[in-house]
């Protein structure tokens, strides 16, 4: 490859810490499933689907996402999903992936969230297998629904509870302020189990205060607005909160009008913990690897940098202290010949 510090930051080992495995379905997959499970999408095909991938916002996404759900019912689909993102994940150099899924979307559906569970688990364990790539799961409540909804997912969840690894926030974000989960989340950390939440991506940086200081989050995903705040990024920096920054979806989202109008170099220069992600990769252009040349493309970025985000993703995952350490130690390697070249 030409550029060597791209070749570096495509290929390094790194963890995706904002991925959500719906938001993986390519329209290939999707219409195979919903073939293979009688039901009709309402696209004409691949094609048709693909052009809908035109969002004005958050919700219009999130409509055509939740639609195109419908086609995963069984635990096979839910593997092969979860299989078809690990062998992408994996040629983009990701050693780790903590993987939001939305048991609310399939719940509704009648389909039982141990289904979902086994088939999530079925390609976890493949994929680890084939490519040695670790992973974990994240319990995603709805924000649009009621906390209420959330306790008795929850309750769902909880006779497979040592089989999660965390539990998130997610989907339309206005109008739906962490403030509205705050009992939900303080259940789960009772559980014993770290909690993330989307803040700041739609909604307004007191969003990100209410994950910080109700929710109690370990990371916050997005959290773009918090450049609209000094503060608050003082804050963020000296906690060394991670932020799972995703710029191919706030493009697709028009957050930004363009990747260059990004407030990446900000949150960057302002000495935040960031790290780069996928969100949703079927619907906003690309995996990892397309967020990083995407990036490098629109702000021309030295090793140092692309070494600092795959370190932070590392040091900001759930994995084990030892775990971590002999994914930096590899990351080290890779930066050292790099630099000797
Ligand atoms: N980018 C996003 N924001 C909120 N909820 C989501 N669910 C899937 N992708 C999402
Ligand atoms: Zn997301």
């Amino acid at each position: 490859m030409a550029d060597p510090v791209l070749d570096f930051a495509l290929r390094c080992p790194k963890a995706e810490l904002h991925l959500h495995i719906e938001g993986s379905l390519e329209p290939e997959l999707a219409f195979a499933m919903a073939e293979r499970n009688g039901i009709r999408l309402p696209y004409a095909d691949v094609d048709a689907l693909r052009a809908a991938y035109d969002f004005a916002d958050l919700q219009s996404f999130l409509d055509l996402y939740y639609a195109c759900a419908d086609v995963l019912r069984t635990a096979a689909d839910f593997r092969d999903l979860m299989l078809a993102y690990l062998a992408r994940a994996h040629a983009d150099g990701i050693v780790h992936a903590e993987i939001f899924f939305d048991p609310q979307t399939h719940t509704a559906r009648g389909i039982r969230f141990q289904t979902v569970l086994e088939g999530l688990e079925a390609g976890a364990a493949e994929g680890l297998a084939r490519w040695g790539i670790s992973s974990r799961l994240i319990v995603c409540f709805l924000r649009h629904l009621s906390e209420e909804d959330g306790f008795a997912t929850l309750a769902e969840v909880e006779p497979f509870i040592a089989r999660i690894h965390g539990f998130g926030l997610d989907s339309s974000e206005r109008g739906h302020p962490p403030s509205k989960f705050e009992r939900l989340f303080a259940r789960c950390r009772a559980l014993g189990k770290p909690v993330v939440a989307h803040a700041g991506e739609e909604g307004p940086p007191a969003y990100i205060y209410e994950a910080l200081d109700l929710l109690k989050v370990a990371r916050i995903d997005h959290g773009v607005r918090a450049s609209e705040d000094p503060a608050l990024l003082q804050r963020l920096a000296r906690e060394r909160m991670p932020l799972t920054v995703c710029p191919l979806s706030n493009v697709r989202l028009c957050v930004f009008a363009r990747m260059e109008q990004h407030t990446l170099p900000q949150l960057l220069a302002a000495g935040l913990n960031i790290t780069l992600n996928s969100d949703d990769p079927a619907y906003f252009g690309g995996y990892l690897g397309d967020n990083i040349r995407a990036v490098q493309a629109a702000f021309h970025w030295d090793a140092a940098t692309w070494y600092q985000l795959a370190r932070n993703s590392l040091e900001a995952s759930f994995a084990s202290p030892a775990e971590q350490a002999g994914w930096i130690a590899r990351l080290d390697a890779d930066y050292a010949a790099l630099n000797a070249a």
